[in-house]
């Protein structure tokens, strides 16, 4: 269901590429964000290294003791660092996740205090270097979305220029999915990540190769978004389409316990980009059709984090 386009005319290798060239990925690119609003990309030109450097250091870091990884706990009012297991529920009407996440930005100069720098002295920089790859990716798919849309190819970067600083809020954030023991009793609608559709203009995804992700059809039903070796997996995200007046599609989608139990005993780790709109962009309907209302990035994100949390944070 969910196509898979070669990038790399366009991949982080790349420092030339013909209009043509762009042309045809724009439209294969346009082609899966207006039917499942998800596609993987191949030749993406990401460094193998980066990606293992980071799977290696969130490793250790969750394989610290619990009292340990809350010094570095997300604190109140803020989005960045450590939530626990069943801390969140991404679909606010079920139960907690089964998960643990660390959420990263880089800083300007101080470092703070959810960085774990005295346990793992190359985490931040591990963190950094993949998230100003990450970045470089995720805004040549957003010039080949506007380019697919028939829109100047340069048109989102100026929404997107403050990524990587206190203004914008587009993070790393490393999913840990600890392996669900036999005893565990799983509440009714208990998902290792609940049913959601992600919130900022697009969404990088890496995924190990043990499965569960699953993504909304058109009938509503979910299919499974399979691990596709060295891909990256990218999906718009709610104010993008609120952006394209539903043009492209921010699709639900959610993480599974396995059914079998040889599976259920693997921990699974993915790591999602999450590129946002710079905060103070106001996001409205780029047809004029004010098929929306108007909205704030910062204040719309604020909004689908409280009820992530509840409210609690
Ligand atoms: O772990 C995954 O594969 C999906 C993660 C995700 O959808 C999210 O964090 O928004
Ligand atoms: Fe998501």
């Amino acid at each position: 269901m969910i196509p898979i386009v070669d990038f790399s005319a366009y991949g982080l290798n790349v420092n030339t590429v013909g209009d043509d060239e762009l042309q045809q990925l724009a439209d294969s690119v346009y082609k899966a964000f207006t039917t499942v609003g998800f596609v993987y990309l191949k030749g993406h030109g990401l460094p193998k290294t980066q990606i293992s450097d980071v799977y290696n250091v969130s490793q250790k870091f969750f394989d610290l003791p619990e009292e340990v990884k809350m010094r570095y706990a997300i604190p109140k009012g803020e989005y960045y660092g450590y939530a626990p297991m069943e801390g969140e529920r991404l679909n606010p009407s079920q139960p907690g996740d089964l998960k643990e996440t660390y959420s990263f930005i880089p800083y300007d100069g101080t470092t703070p205090k959810i960085i774990p720098k005295e346990e793992l002295p190359n985490f931040y920089s591990d963190f950094e270097t993949l998230f100003r790859s990450c970045e470089k990716l995720g805004k040549r798919v957003l010039q080949i979305m506007a380019l697919g849309m028939k829109m100047e190819r340069n048109y989102f970067d100026q929404y997107h220029s403050k990524i990587g600083s206190l203004e914008n809020t587009s993070c790393i954030r490393f999913l840990n999915y600890p392996p669900v023991p036999d005893d565990k009793e799983i509440e009714a609608g208990q998902l290792r990540l609940g049913e959601h559709s992600d919130y900022g203009s697009i969404t990088l995804l890496i995924q190990d190769d043990i499965g569960g992700l699953e993504v909304a059809s058109r009938d509503g039903t979910f299919v499974s978004a399979t691990p596709v070796v060295d891909t990256v997996l990218v999906n718009i995200g709610d104010m993008m389409q609120r952006w394209t007046s539903d043009t492209l599609l921010s699709n639900r989608h959610r993480v599974v316990v396995p059914t079998d139990e040889k599976l259920r005993r693997c921990a699974r780790k993915s790591m999602a980009f999450f590129i946002q709109p710079d905060n103070s962009t106001i996001v409205k309907s780029l047809d004029g059709s004010n098929k929306y209302e108007p909205i704030n990035a910062l204040d719309y994100l604020d909004m689908q984090f409280k009820k992530a949390y509840g409210q609690s944070n």
